[in-house]
């Protein structure tokens, strides 16, 4: 079943248009990549989806419903958790604080999320702020989680963090995988993401320019799409 349905999306900033026309789906249980050089879109068509941009036109289905145009706490409420570029926690509340604060639904609780990142449990009454950056992003992974969402979205998860820390997050993106989360990723680490993905989806200039298998997206693919 088809979980996220994009058709033709076009976002403008002010009189600056951005999205150009994004098409983009992810059927229930898939990993999707969302690709793309720097400044091609990628977080627009994430803002535009979680409702923080406004698109002008197109269409955004969620789970069979119509969210154009919705407002974020509401697409959000409908399943839909982010892990937002720059990993952002409440840096005053404790690692199980931050945990507890996003619950809601059963699925996901604070025991499924240190047994997912063990570092998260031994760091429990640490305060957020006082965490290493992988560890808050782990964090940020654990906080989209509790909300029990339909769909993740990692926006850059593994961005500027050292390689182990990038191991636990990859790992633990192939475990959510298996148990059947849905989540779109976007991610510059074509070696880690292209054997996690069932799809891949490419744009430029704010469009998409590529969608198919990883097997699909040949090293002349990725020269002219991605190559810097
Ligand atoms: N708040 C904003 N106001 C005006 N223009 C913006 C804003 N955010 C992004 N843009 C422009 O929209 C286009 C797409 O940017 P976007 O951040 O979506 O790209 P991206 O693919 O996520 O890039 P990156 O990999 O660098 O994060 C760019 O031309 C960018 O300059």
């Amino acid at each position: 079943m088809t979980l996220l349905d994009l058709k033709g999306l076009e976002t403008f900033y002010g009189a600056s248009q951005a999205l150009f026309g994004v098409d983009l789906d992810i059927r229930e249980g898939e990993v999707v990549a969302l690709m793309g050089r720097n400044g091609m879109g990628k977080t627009t068509t994430i803002n535009s989806i979680i409702g923080l941009v406004r698109p002008r036109a197109g269409v955004i289905n969620f789970g069979g419903k119509a969210i154009f145009g919705m407002r974020p706490h509401r697409i959000a409420r409908l399943g839909l958790g982010l892990v937002p570029e720059g990993r952002r926690c409440f840096p005053n509340l404790t690692v199980m604080e931050n945990l507890v604060a996003t619950a809601r639904g059963s699925e996901w609780t604070f025991a499924k999320v240190i047994d997912l990142f063990p570092r998260l449990g031994e760091r429990r009454d640490q305060y957020a702020r006082t965490l290493s950056g992988g560890e808050q992003q782990m964090l940020a992974v654990g906080r989209a989680l509790m909300t029990n969402p339909r769909l993740l979205i990692l926006d850059e998860a593994t961005e500027g963090l050292a390689p182990v820390i990038r191991q636990d997050i990859w790992s633990a993106i192939r475990k959510l995988k298996a148990a059947g989360q849905s989540i779109l990723v976007v991610d510059k680490t074509l070696s880690e993401l292209l054997p996690v993905a069932d799809r891949c989806f490419v744009l430029e200039k704010g469009a998409t320019v590529f969608e198919g298998t990883p097997a699909g997206l040949t090293p002349e693919l990725q020269d002219r799409y991605l190559g810097v």
